[in-house]
């Protein structure tokens, strides 16, 4: 298991996004699929989390939210938008 923070993935996701190969990381390959590819993965995530908070385990649901999460950040890293852009409306 990973264990990172919210903080710490986006400082990775960021390095994959400026110098990853996207036939190894995913992130880059997100990222040069671009904005309409990353909204999908963003809803069909949210579906997921959705559905497993309704019918699944606290920790299918967990999982689920972590992976919305990370589809946050790409989509994020592909609109140039930074935590601190994202905190200010927190
Ligand atoms: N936290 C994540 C993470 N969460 C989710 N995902 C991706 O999201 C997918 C989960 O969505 P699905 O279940 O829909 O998977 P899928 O059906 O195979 O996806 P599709 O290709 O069909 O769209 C996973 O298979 C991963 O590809 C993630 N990919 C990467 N990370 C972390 O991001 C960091 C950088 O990863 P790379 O960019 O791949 O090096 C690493 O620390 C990784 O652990």
């Amino acid at each position: 298991m990973a264990n990172k923070t919210f903080e710490q993935l986006f400082a990775e996701l960021q390095q994959k996004a400026a110098t990853g190969d996207p036939s190894t990381s995913r992130t880059a390959e997100l990222v040069e699929a671009g904005v309409h590819t990353i909204g999908k993965k963003v809803v069909e995530e949210a579906a997921e989390v959705w559905m497993a908070a309704e019918h699944e385990g606290a920790e299918r649901t967990a999982e689920e939210i972590s992976q919305l999460l990370y589809h946050l950040q790409v989509m994020m890293l592909a609109r140039g938008i930074s935590l601190r852009d994202v905190y200010a409306h927190l």
